[in-house]
């Protein structure tokens, strides 16, 4: 025997009904059946409302009740054929002529007792139940409708009644060997034994199927409803949260305890007294195996699921008064209970000087009325404070069997959160080491539901989240690049980058579970304008764990917005010099809040590209090394410019060369000029631990100076042509001297300079061809000979590739 129930949604319309006969009639297949329904959806609610109406004194309850009664004929005409009807139409009928001089009474006296609203909501299921029988029985299934109020006997607790078990055991057993069939019966509804009309209070029809189930030794109980099984979090909440396959009745209870709506706890005692399995499947995913809930602690995951509580706050209790801990906590308890609060979670430390309880934040007040009430005259001499509350709190919990014994469980789930700068406010753990629980600030809760669901559940793949300012030459290079890296990085390196959100200097545009970079996405799709603020604000709001920002911009207005990101504890990643090229406060600024807040700035590509410098200048800094000398070659445009004249094309050509070639700024003015050059050596020296100032460098520009202040770079390189010849002549000088142009930087004695050189041919920066950059270190370990750094130093591919590098060194870094 198979006991199953399907709740008020899988019986809201005739369509929904059809599937859970198909579910039926593909189980009886094996099983001998009774099945348990609530009320239509939506039905037990209408009825409460008609009978609030009617007591107001408003009128209007006859119309619902019309619209009611409707509703339940309409479904009988949908599912009884014309010939079978009248019976069925005749007790519907008479049922509402019924309800109609019940409410009519209730509008005449005014009264809404517990009572009275028990037989107004047990109308539900008895029209429900019954209409389901008849319509099987049409169907050709041989079936017997019961009222379950002639068999659950309860106690006159009306709302929620206790069951008399002995008394129920004995009368379902006696009328399921008195009549066969399928048995259709009546969810949440019972009786007294003076046969009043009972319910059995929430959830109550899963109530009523485990208690059939127990009565009857049931191989095992089905509970039907509109998700497939108990999810390891709240998918709302947690993008990638799924089915748990298996459940402990104890690990069941514990996750409904903390939020899992899918199950309420009461309701599976009966059940669980007898040892039977319970599935909990989905009547729209019917394939879907769902989740089993027995009395077996399946070994593997240290935990099955993570549930939460929002809109919490904590109670602290404390003064000498508590010293005496087992008078004090017993009447903060005692004074806690007889105001009917909830205690959520509580935590006391050994000093028991203090008691803090986390409580639902709209029962909290009461609490700390009641408990200054208790300790009146303690907390008037001093003896005790006053209640503290802290609101905008949420409770998050792991909870699983495997923690037991099993240490590690807490140093995760503290580790997750403790990364991702969540702050705890207490702390709990039951004996049983069944649930951890701690209370974190509410607007961090999504974020540490999906800490703590990565690090327990995809703790073989750390998910980092990116959010992308900047898709021209470089960000659209790294798109492609992730896009094309993604699934080895999954699997060697068990890290799984996805970009949720994308911006250039017009449009923007966002994905909760991340763009799928296969199909490259147009940025020019969206419809929503680029707003900076509230790209951050998105960002935030997503609330994901190992958020990382990465600025592919050369723009002045991102690289301002750092400190709130950093602030908000996400990580930076980006080519931009804009932000360490400011003034020397804001540069030593940003690195102070990056530390401060636990999170990680890079800006590795902020000179020659992917080119390890700055990582190589750090690493010297840390070992104790001191740079003396700096002499490089830091512009991939520049370079090439001057390395392709020797071959005799004009110099406006080969600067637009440059451009096209992905080697310049944005703007090649920028290059030209020597700003770039300048931020460069400027963000070394500030590397090698030197104090510096942009305005104290030297620049040698080589815009000519009729070129600067023309406003777009078309008309820019139209003047630039006229002074094609002389660069031409600049250029036959050097040659004439056997020397090669080369734009270089040096910094030494605190003094950096950026200029155009006529070097020797034997220089090594002479022999430097395309966007070839140099770096040359002397320091103190590098004196007889410096270190050198070589290679191409600018265009897409090599900065990409290191921005790249950037963004999964903290993938790296955030994994345990
Ligand atoms: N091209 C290269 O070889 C190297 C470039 N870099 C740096 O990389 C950065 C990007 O360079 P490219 O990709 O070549 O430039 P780009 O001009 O091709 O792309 C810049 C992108 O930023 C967007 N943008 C500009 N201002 C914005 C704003 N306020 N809000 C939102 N989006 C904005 C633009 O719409 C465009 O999508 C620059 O900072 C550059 O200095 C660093 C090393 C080498
Ligand atoms: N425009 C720069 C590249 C970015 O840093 C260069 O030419 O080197
Ligand atoms: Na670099």
């Amino acid at each position: 025997m198979k006991i199953i129930k399907f709740g008020g949604s899988s019986v809201a319309n005739p369509e929904n009904i059809q599937r859970v006969f198909s579910i039926i009639k593909e189980k009886l297949k094996e099983h001998e059946l009774a099945v348990v329904f609530s009320a239509f959806g939506g039905v037990t609610e209408s009825l409460l409302k008609i009978a609030q109406l009617a007591r107001e004194g408003d009128e209007a309850y006859r119309e619902v009740l019309q619209t009611l009664e409707e509703k339940h004929l309409a479904i009988v005409r949908q599912l009884i054929s014309v010939q079978s009807q009248s019976t069925v139409m005749t007790f519907v009928k008479v049922r509402f002529k019924e309800l109609e001089d019940l409410f009519h009474g209730i509008y005449l006296i005014k009264e809404n007792s517990p009572r009275t609203l028990d037989y107004v909501a047990s109308f539900g299921e008895r029209l429900s139940a019954f209409i389901l029988a008849e319509s099987m029985q049409g169907q050709g299934l041989k079936t017997q409708f019961l009222d379950a109020r002639d068999v659950i006997r309860t106690n006159d607790r009306f709302g929620q009644a206790k069951v008399d078990f002995e008394v129920t055991n004995e009368a379902i057993k006696n009328y399921f060997a008195k009549y066969d069939g399928i048995k259709v019966i009546t969810g949440f509804i019972s009786s007294t034994a003076k046969g009043e009309t009972t319910t059995l209070g929430r959830s109550g029809s899963d109530y009523t199927a485990a208690i059939f189930a127990a009565a009857l030794d049931a191989e095992n109980l089905e509970i039907w409803t509109d998700v497939s099984g108990v999810l390891t979090s709240d998918p709302k909440l947690v993008y990638t949260a799924f089915t748990i396959p298996q459940l402990s009745y104890n690990e069941a209870m514990e996750l409904s305890h903390f939020g899992a709506k899918v199950i309420f706890p009461a309701t599976m005692q009966p059940a669980m007294r007898k040892s039977i399995p319970i599935y909990i499947k989905n009547t729209f995913e019917p394939e879907n195996p769902g989740t089993l809930i027995n009395g077996e602690v399946s070994p593997g995951a240290l935990i099955k699921g993570i549930s939460s509580i929002p809109n919490v706050s904590i109670v602290t209790v404390q003064g000498a008064g508590m010293l005496d801990s087992t008078v004090g906590t017993s009447r903060v308890f005692k004074a806690l209970a007889e105001a009917k609060v909830n205690v959520l979670l509580i935590s006391q430390a050994s000093s028991e000087h203090s008691i803090c309880l986390a409580i639902k934040t709209q029962e909290s007040y009461l609490a700390k009325e009641a408990v200054e009430k208790e300790f009146f005259y303690e907390i008037k001499s001093g003896e005790m404070d006053k209640v503290i509350l802290l609101h905008d709190l949420a409770t998050v919990a792991v909870v699983g069997e495997n923690m037991k014994h099993n240490p590690g469980a807490s140093g995760r789930m503290f580790r997750a959160l403790g990364r991702n700068n969540i702050n705890v406010g207490a702390i709990a753990q039951g004996s049983s080491e069944l649930n951890i629980s701690a209370v974190i600030p509410q607007p961090d809760l999504q974020k540490a539901l999906n800490a703590l669901h990565e690090a327990f559940f995809l703790s073989e793949n750390k998910v980092l989240h990116v959010f992308l300012v900047g898709v021209g030459l470089i960000g659209q290079a790294l798109i492609k690049m992730i896009a094309n890296q993604q699934q080895k990085l999954r699997g060697d390196n068990e890290l799984d980058i996805q970009i949720h959100g994308m911006a250039n200097s017009r449009f923007m545009a966002f994905h909760e579970d991340g763009f799928d970079l296969s199909n490259p996405y147009e940025l020019s799709d969206s419809d929503e304008k680029t707003d900076l603020n509230k790209f951050i604000r998105t960002m935030e709001e997503m609330n994901f764990s190992n958020t990382v920002f990465v600025d592919c911009t050369a723009s002045q207005d991102v690289a301002e917005l750092y400190t709130k990101i950093l602030e908000a504890k996400v990580a930076i990643v980006t080519p931009n010099k804009k932000a360490n090229s400011g003034s020397m406060d804001q540069y030593r600024a940003l690195k102070k809040l990056a530390k401060k807040r636990g999170v990680k700035f890079l800006y590795e590509t902020n000179v020659a590209a992917g080119l390890p410098v700055i990582n190589t200048l750090q690493d010297l800094m840390l070992s104790g090394d001191r740079v003396i000398r700096i002499e490089a070659v830091l512009s991939g445009s520049m370079n090439y410019i001057f390395s392709e004249l020797e071959k005799g094309d004009p110099f406006s050509e080969v600067v637009k060369k440059a451009k096209e070639l992905g080697f310049t700024e944005p703007d090649p003015r920028d290059d030209l000029s020597g700003m770039d050059v300048a931020r460069k050596i400027l963000i070394l020296g500030r590397e090698a631990e030197q104090d510096l100032e942009f305005d104290s460098i030297e620049i040698q520009s080589m815009v000519p100076e009729d070129c600067q202040n023309l406003g777009s770079v078309p008309e820019f390189f139209e003047v630039l042509r006229t002074h094609d010849i002389d660069f031409a002549e600049m250029l036959k000088v050097a040659e004439a001297k056997g020397e090669r142009l080369r734009f270089m930087a040096t910094l030494e004695n605190g003094k950096a300079k950026v200029g155009l050189n006529s070097l020797p041919i034997a220089h090594p920066f002479s022999g430097l061809g395309g966007s070839d950059n140099m770096i040359l270190l002397t320091t103190d370990r590098y004196k007889d000979r410096p270190m050198i750094i070589r290679g191409p130093g600018a265009g897409a591919d090599v900065t990409a590739a290191g921005v790249f590098a950037d963004v999964i060194r903290i993938g790296n870094y955030t994994r345990e």
